[in-house]
């Protein structure tokens, strides 16, 4: 194992991702950022320098686990403060499992403005992939919106709330293309893109070989939508989900949302003579974003020959059994650890949109996530009396909560919304979807752990009750491990996790506006257990006095 030393700076520069030129968060002048490509069992050393000016910035690095360096995990507030505008903040932690993961902003909303990339972890030397192929294509997938995150932020904490909407684009590899489309012979009533060029916005070419098997690496960074991938005339088969290898399965397209990671082998046996669509379009809200388009180029074809059939059709948004029987056709691959057959502690979140003076808030349990001024990693670990207010959240809410209609009392508080977990105990947690504020509306929420992976035990519909039934819907034989996992509308989620990784996590829906109105909660996890963190993460704000008056982390 090596370590990979990597000097990076992130700015705001003018960019035209869908070829409307914005100002968005690159990092070393490039948008997305770096790709990290790394072996399991390396260090990886980013040198971040904050050098947008005027604002702190914070880097997640999503489906590492960061075991032992719960201060690497890149979350303001939680695990680390803010870097400040000119300072350099040096991550330093273990990819310790191959798989396809990311990196993102988890400040604000900075990941909405652009500041993500990859990181792809290959099998350590000596070891191998359970599955071959001959090449490997990269698709890191996000929506864009014209509005500044600034413009979002401030319209999501008004009171009434201006709703971000849909996106104008979506973006493959950073690259998108707003009011025209690639396909235009195909879709009436749009203007064709001019392709090719050395644009930001020119479209991404996957060029491939005929005959042989590609493994695509998929994941999906955006900030709400829900998406859904096909190449057409092409099958894919799911081989890995968040860094996880999962039994392999055949589909012709796939739903990626926000926060997940897939691994799919591809053959390319189709007519050589002809490139190939690959479309991603929005599911679970009211589209009214155009797919976007990549280009799958057989060699020796050139880029851009034009596919003759049209892209393949995303299924319909709301057509909720069609995703369903995708994201339960996911079980973990032979070899993968089992659960334990028992847990000794269950949380059950109830997910509500609420109102709090008037502003639309996001609720677990009624509870609307609010974070300190002081991380956590730090003032929890000094045992600052002010961290933590007096009364721990709810394990639960109740079974009278009537999750087909909207909260029959709205009005909501905010909180820290910290359980606080035990070393090495196993925890159940059930995600239970509900109506929001609207009638007749429940919306899909991708909820992320960071510190952890954990079994998806299973999904059921409308509300959880906790009895036999319930239970016979668990599958504790072969669940799929994964660091991300949806609750579908009107239904429950069950996950189950060993908190063996002593730290402080998040735990959120991972649509960033959601997050920003309050979608999530927070394990403190055997805080006695953090190893010594080191003073630059947290040294601001309560714990940056108490250091300075002696006491020590
Ligand atoms: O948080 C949200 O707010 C809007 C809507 O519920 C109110 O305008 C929406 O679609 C969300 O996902």
């Amino acid at each position: 194992a090596k370590a990979r030393h990597l000097k990076w700076e992130v700015s705001h520069m003018f960019w035209s991702p869908d070829c409307e030129e914005k100002v968005l968060i690159g990092i070393n002048g490039q948008f997305p950022g770096p790709t990290i490509r790394a072996k399991a069992g390396d260090t990886i050393v980013v040198e971040l320098k904050n050098g947008l000016h005027t604002e702190g910035v914070v880097i997640h690095w999503h489906g590492v686990r960061q075991i032992g360096t719960p201060w690497a995990d890149g979350t303001a507030a939680i695990s680390q403060c803010a870097i400040n505008p000119e300072e350099t903040f040096t991550y330093r932690f273990v990819v310790d499992k191959p798989g396809t993961y990311f990196y993102h902003g988890h400040y604000g909303m900075q990941r909405a403005a652009g500041l993500y990339g990859s990181l792809i972890v290959d099998v350590a030397d000596g070891e191998e992939e359970p599955f071959k192929y001959d090449g490997e294509l990269n698709l890191l997938l996000s929506d864009w919106y014209h509005e500044s995150i600034y413009n979002q932020m401030v319209g999501l904490s008004s009171s009434p709330m201006r709703w971000i909407g849909e996106p104008q684009s979506l973006l493959i590899n950073g690259r998108g293309q707003f009011n025209c489309s690639l396909a235009a012979a195909h879709t009436p009533g749009t203007k064709q893109c001019t392709a090719g060029g050395n644009r930001h916005c020119a479209p991404v070419i996957l060029p491939v070989e005929p005959n042989k098997t590609y493994r695509l690496r998929i994941a999906s960074t955006t900030s709400l939508a829900s998406l859904n991938l096909a190449i057409g005339k092409h099958k894919l088969t799911v081989v890995e989900a968040d860094g996880n290898y999962v039994a392999p399965f055949v589909v012709d397209d796939m739903d990626i949302y926000s926060g997940d990671s897939y691994s799919v082998l591809l053959t390319t046996d189709q007519d050589p003579s002809s490139n190939y669509w690959v479309s991603i379009g929005v599911r679970g809200r009211t589209p009214k974003t155009a797919p976007a388009l990549a280009l799958l180029n057989y060699r020796p074809n050139r880029g851009f020959k034009l596919p003759a059939i049209a892209p393949p059709v995303t299924p319909a948004w709301n057509d909720t059994a069609h995703s369903k029987a995708f994201t339960t056709q996911i079980k973990a691959r032979a070899g993968t650890p089992p659960p334990p057959a028992t847990s000794d502690r269950r949380i059950e979140l109830l997910n509500t949109q609420n109102k709090l003076d008037g502003h639309i808030k996001w609720s677990i349990n009624n509870v609307s996530l609010v974070l300190p001024a002081t991380p956590y990693l730090g003032s929890l670990k000094l045992g600052l009396k002010t961290a933590l207010a007096a009364a721990r959240p709810a394990d639960t809410f109740g079974r009278a909560y009537d999750v087909t209609r909207p909260p029959h009392n709205p009005n909501t508080t905010t909180g820290d919304n910290v359980y606080v977990l035990r070393h090495n105990t196993t925890v159940d947690v059930v995600l239970q979807n509900a109506n929001a504020l609207q009638h007749n509306v429940s919306e899909v929420h991708p909820w992320h752990l960071h510190g952890h992976d954990f079994w998806v035990l299973g999904y059921g519909e409308g509300a959880y009750r906790g009895d036999a039934a319930d239970a016979a819907r668990l599958n504790l034989v072969n669940p799929p491990l994964r660091n991300t996992a949806v609750i579908f509308p009107y239904g429950w989620t069950a996950l189950r996790f060993v908190a063996d990784n002593p730290g402080v996590w998040a735990f959120h829906c991972h649509i960033e506006p959601h997050l920003h109105m309050g979608m999530g909660v927070i394990f403190a996890e055997a805080i006695d257990r953090v190893g010594k963190v080191p003073k630059e993460a947290v040294s601001c704000g309560a714990t940056a006095t108490a250091l300075m008056n002696g006491d020590h982390l």
